[in-house]
């Protein structure tokens, strides 16, 4: 739960003020409702705009305290992400990767971000760092560029926003040219919802209180006069909606000339196809300053695979550059290499960080999966309503968010459920602003508990006592999914999630059934039957296949991690299914630098995998090192025999699934047909000209088709080997 104070300062400008919950539980299998106190608190007198030399000061010591409704204390923090009674967090699998990556810090204590924000996050009842926040704050404190991915709820805002303060507290004064109205922020946050810029505003307001730093939010659908007026009171941190932004560039009454922090929250959403154009309008076309000159951070709860990728391959610094230049390959629209070029751009050596499996969902969310036909869900809705109120199972605070596939559906269901005698609102594209505004108020503070939402509502959005949500239609993203249940146990605490599936949703069977299990939750026979029946299909799921392969994490699953030297992985974790057959094997002469064995590794693996093939990657290289699923091992020129016995040989080749330590190539055929592929090259031009072409060639084919039909429809200078068969490639 939200801090009294800090949201009545964040708050200052909207009447409505937060509310608290009551305890409640569910039945059994039902999660629990965290307990809280009902606050209701008077705001405290707005933080007054401090001008620059009168920054970097100490913040005064005391804020007024908060009283509650019943004039109590101020109510006490859930315990929190961070919090030692937040859930099973300290174990949960940090990964980072990057040059010389700063360790992370126990307390906020360690952290040096100045008194002032020290003292904020006192106020905020911030007992200790979330996990992400114990990692990415000290990397954006050294300056680094950071891809930061970690649970929904579990505090990435605080985990961009304090390093950000602190870096202008302690940075020169922000400046505007004489006699201008144009604003030249230093720090811009992205956001794609108006909601969530708002809630990040308010966040970024509680957060600097008393800094000196001053923050204003720019979103569509509002008059922009009064953005306008706030502008021009001066801005250190600007949260805007891209739309708004371009208009305030074009208007230029913002310039970002003197950015110095660019942070994109939801950045993988943020660097789809629909926000493309404009993004990279405002961060390249702009009068922005170059990656590298500015630091970049982007954070989201899920990263798709190819954004990953994209950011490594042509992002990512190291001695020879980038491991690869964009220019060779012609990148489509539509494609994910579109979406992983636009990352990459944005990126300077940057650090990947990621709390927990990429993509995944906590375990403080209770996922159930009903399966309802189209026609029946309107019904099931109205039992699992009316055991909730029957049950009390949450309690006169608990709210209950329902999310639905189309803005028609949403007000169909709204008014369906308000005359049925459930108070409803809700929230969807077509509604205006001020309607969005005024549906999430009442639904905050319990006027309408229940709020039927489209994806609007999806991202970010973090709202006190939603204890239940339901995908009455499900999306068709495994990612969005994540994002929706995502508003519910948050912060710690716990929640439910439960979702309508039937015959219309058979291609998120597979990634559904896996985040569920990764997540500890109970996966229905029918629903684990569906499944395996769609072992493959398109690519339209971005997690097609993926996460039964190699998680969705790529770097975890292929590169070495900091301190590296270890093997990721095994067989265990990753579905430990039977032996697949199929497997594409590159090998690399021993004087092709193993970054780059790495680089076209990831690749493959991962693109593939997105089509749903279960797929080995077994690399030569001359170090021999292994990284977990993608097994390298040194090959000397002998050919493909040699290699796979090299393979084979290879004591890291446990890691392998299906194949045994020591056992011979041989084994392929024991496990059924085989079909393999080398690939190789010492020349390090020509590896990079074959990772081009594979990389166009899986756009422009199915990868059916390299399966299967590998001959001569390549059209790429490397060979395919049947099973057994010597071939040695592009020497
Ligand atoms: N160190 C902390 N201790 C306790 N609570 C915290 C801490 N940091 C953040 N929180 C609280 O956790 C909640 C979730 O934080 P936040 O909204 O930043 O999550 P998020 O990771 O951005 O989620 P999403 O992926 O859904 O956007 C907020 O209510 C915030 O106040």
């Amino acid at each position: 739960m939200r801090t009294s104070w800090a949201d009545s300062v964040a708050n200052a400008e909207s009447s409505a003020f937060a509310t608290g919950a009551s305890a409640s539980t569910t039945d059994t299998t039902a999660a629990n409702a965290t307990a809280a106190a009902v606050v209701s608190a008077p705001r405290p007198p707005r933080a007054a705009y401090v001008p620059p030399h009168l920054r970097n000061r100490a913040a005064s010591s005391e804020l007024p305290a908060t009283p509650s409704a019943d004039g109590s204390s101020a109510a006490k923090l859930a315990p929190g992400p961070g919090a030692p009674s937040g859930g099973s967090r300290s174990d949960i699998p940090v990964e980072t990767s990057g040059d010389n990556v700063p360790p992370p810090v126990s307390t906020f204590a360690d952290i040096d971000l100045g008194d002032a924000v020290n003292e904020n996050i006192r106020r905020c009842k911030y007992v200790k760092p979330t996990p992400v926040q114990r990692h990415a704050i000290p990397i954006l404190l050294a300056g680094r560029d950071l891809m930061a991915c970690a649970q929904t709820g579990s505090g990435k805002t605080a985990a961009f926003c304090f390093p950000i303060i602190s870096g202008i507290m302690r940075g020169p004064p922000s400046q505007r040219q004489r006699g201008s109205k144009t604003v030249c922020p230093p720090a811009l946050i992205l956001s794609p919802t108006r909601e969530l810029s708002i809630q990040i505003h308010e966040e970024a307001r509680k957060f600097s209180y008393q800094t000196g730093v001053r923050a204003v939010v720019a979103y569509g659908g509002a008059p922009i006069n009064q953005q306008l007026r706030d502008l021009e009171r001066g801005v250190d941190i600007l949260v805007a909606t891209p739309g708004r932004l371009v208009d305030l560039l074009e208007r230029a009454r913002v310039s970002l000339q003197n950015i110095r922090y660019l942070a994109l929250d939801e950045a993988d959403r943020m660097l789809d196809m629909g926000f493309e154009p404009q993004i990279r309008r405002i961060v390249e076309q702009m009068d922005m300053p170059p990656r590298g000159e500015r630091q970049t951070m982007l954070f989201s709860a899920t990263f798709p695979r190819e954004i990953q990728i994209a950011a490594m391959l042509f992002g990512i610094g190291n001695d020879d550059g980038p491991l690869m230049s964009p220019e060779p390959v012609t990148v489509l629209p539509c494609s994910p290499l579109y979406e992983m070029r636009l990352a990459s751009d944005f990126l300077f050596n940057y650090i990947f960080l990621a709390v927990g499996r990429v993509g995944s969902s906590t375990e403080l969310i209770v996922q159930r999966v009903e399966f309802v036909l189209e026609p029946d869900k309107r019904s099931y809705l109205m039992d699992l309503l009316h055991a909730q109120k029957v049950n009390g199972a949450y309690g006169k605070q608990a709210l209950t968010l329902v999310f639905v596939e189309t803005k028609k559906g949403a007000d169909s269901l709204e008014h369906w459920l308000s005359m049925h005698g459930f108070p409803a609102t809700s929230i969807h594209g077509d509604r205006t602003q001020q309607e969005r505004e005024r549906a999430l108020r009442s639904f905050k503070n319990g006027a309408t508990p229940i709020l039927v939402a489209t994806d609007v509502a999806a991202r970010g959005l973090d709202i006190p006592h939603v204890s239940h949500v339901i995908n009455f239609d499900l999306p068709n993203d495994i990612d969005d999914y994540v994002h929706r249940i995502g508003r519910t146990g948050r912060a710690g605490k716990s929640g439910l999630a439960t979702a309508f599936f039937n015959e219309n949703n058979s291609s998120l069977a597979r990634p559904l059934a896996e985040l569920m299990q990764e997540s500890s939750q109970e996966v229905p026979d029918w629903l684990s039957r569906y499944a395996t029946a769609r072992s493959s299909y398109g690519g339209r799921n971005r997690r097609s296949g993926g996460a039964r392969f190699g998680g969705r994490d790529f770097r975890r699953d292929s590169s070495a991690r900091s301190g590296g030297g270890e093997y990721y992985g095994g067989g265990n974790g990753y579905g430990g299914g039977p032996y697949a057959a199929s497997g594409i094997f590159v090998a690399f002469s021993e004087n092709v630098p193993f970054h780059m064995v790495l680089s076209a590794s990831v690749l493959l693996f991962s693109l593939l995998a997105s089509v749903g093939k279960d797929i080995y990657t077994l690399l030569g290289d001359s170090a021999g090192r292994s990284c977990g699923r993608v097994c390298t091992c040194h090959c000397g020129g002998g050919g493909f025999d040699d290699f796979l016995t090299r393979c084979t040989r290879a004591q890291h080749l446990r890691t392998v699934e299906g194949y045994e330590s020591g056992s011979s190539p041989s084994i392929a055929s024991d496990a059924g047909p085989f079909t393999g592929y080398l690939i190789g090259s010492s020349q390090k031009r020509l590896s990079r000209a074959i990772y081009a072409e594979i990389i166009r060639f899986c756009l422009q084919y199915d990868m059916e088709r390299i399966l299967t039909e590998p001959d001569g429809k390549v059209g790429v200078s490397f060979d395919t080997v049947a099973k057994g068969t010597t071939t040695a490639v592009g020497e």
